[in-house]
């Protein structure tokens, strides 16, 4: 156990300056919808910040503002005008609560109304005259994931993240399906997937751990370590440049929070007041946080996900079984399904040993699951509707028959 009582020193993205963590504080909202807009006594007036690169003043280049801090890229810029921007100012969203969105940008910090369209990481323009947000901009990447239970609806995760640390630890919570999963979400999603393996210094052969991993796609690099201490800080540095968002993915108690706090360089961050007990009382990280960390990355943080399910992720899938998907357009058949078909070549390859039966296996399923969630409401109403109407019919006819 590593003790360091030091206060924790992040950015706070409400200042902008070297604070105390924002994420040490329980949140609490004055009013519901809070805004510190009206209170602001010079509202900028220089929008050439808001401006791609290109037709940015030199001083504007080396003075960067808030929203740069925050993240903002010419992919931003070029969807608003001018006469937008004097209008409503771009906003991030840097935490998601029950109550509200709270949004980040140049002199503003508020409290938006809550929207089930909107989530962590989007940019959004703030409308002053309504208090709300007048529309998001478009992202550059988006993370959903089938809600949890039987509803099938898709919930959004975060948004604008440019890698995605896929974390595991070299113990029990190791599994190639769900890395398989996560890497696909990714790619889906246009992230880079990056997988870390955390806890390296709890198993001695954690290169066992790292060999499987790097089986799984060419396109994930695999990164062992140690969450806490140095080691996370010099590991991801590439991919945890200032203005970067990235995001820890991965079951609970992995090391996500560590990893957030070590990038923090600090290790004292209690991971405890960003918990809450849920109804099984296991400590969980139940809010979605983006926090600005020392070397100007931005990490987000999001609540453990036991149950993650791909939706509309074909694609992703796809590039995670690009052999298997290659072998599959040469089987005779353009539906074959793989089972039992003639002249199908994935099952040509498997029984001269050329394809692993588990990764074949695993294929399937997340093809089928992924179909199931992406159906559309309507498909699947018609679906359920098309089964019942064929069980009636059966159980007609068995009663005929008994008559
Ligand atoms: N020895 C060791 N312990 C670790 C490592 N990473 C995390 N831990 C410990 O594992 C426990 C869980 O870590 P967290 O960072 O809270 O896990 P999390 O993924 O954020 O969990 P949730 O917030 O529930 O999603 C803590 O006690 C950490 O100190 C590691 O690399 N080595
Ligand atoms: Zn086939």
């Amino acid at each position: 156990m590593q003790t360091n009582h030091e206060a924790p020193v992040i950015f706070d993205l409400t200042a902008g300056l070297f604070a105390t963590s924002i994420h040490t504080k329980p949140y609490k909202s004055e009013s519901p919808f809070r805004t510190t807009y009206e209170s602001i006594p010079t509202m900028t007036r220089d929008y050439s910040s808001f401006l791609p690169t290109s037709t940015k003043s030199e001083a504007t280049e080396i003075q960067k503002s808030k929203i740069d801090t925050l993240g903002w890229q010419p992919f931003f810029a070029r969807q608003i005008s001018i006469d937008e921007l004097t209008q409503n100012p771009p906003v991030r969203i840097i935490e998601v609560h029950r109550s509200g969105l709270h949004a980040v940008g140049n002199d503003l910090d508020l409290t938006l109304p809550p929207d089930q369209d909107v989530t962590v990481g989007d940019w959004v323009l703030f409308d002053p005259d309504t208090q709300k947000h007048s529309r998001v901009l478009e992202r550059k990447s988006l993370v959903k994931r089938k809600a949890p239970g039987s509803d099938r609806q898709v919930q959004l995760i975060a948004a604008n993240i440019d890698t995605a640390f896929i974390v595991t630890s070299c113990n029990q919570d190791f599994n190639v399906a769900r890395l398989e999963r996560y890497i696909a979400l990714a790619l889906d999603s246009d992230i880079t997937p990056v997988i870390v393996l955390t806890k390296t210094d709890l198993a001695p052969s954690h290169e066992e751990f790292v060999e499987q991993a790097r089986a799984i796609s060419d396109h994930a690099t695999v990164v062992a370590l140690d969450a806490r201490g140095e080691e996370p800080a010099q590991k991801l540095a590439r991919w945890c440049g200032a203005g970067k968002t990235v995001a820890f993915l991965g079951s609970s108690g992995v090391g996500k929070s560590t990893l957030t706090n070590a990038l923090a360089g600090n290790t004292s961050i209690e991971t405890q007041s960003i918990r809450e007990d849920d109804a099984k009382g296991r400590h969980t990280t139940t809010r979605r946080q983006l926090h600005l960390v020392r070397g100007g990355c931005l990490v987000l943080d999001t609540p453990g996900m036991r149950e993650l399910q791909l939706a509309d992720a074909t694609a992703g899938i796809e590039s995670v079984f690009a052999d298997l998907q290659e072998l599959s357009t040469q089987c005779k058949f353009n539906d074959c399904q793989h089972q039992s078909e003639p002249g199908c070549a994935v099952l040509n390859a498997l029984e001269k040993g050329e394809i692993s039966r588990d990764r074949l296996e695993r294929w399937r399923k997340l093809l089928a699951e992924d179909a199931y969630n992406s159906a559309s409401l309507a498909e699947r109403r018609s679906k359920d509707k098309a089964f019942g109407k064929t069980i009636r019919q059966v159980l007609k006819e068995k009663k005929k028959r008994r008559l």
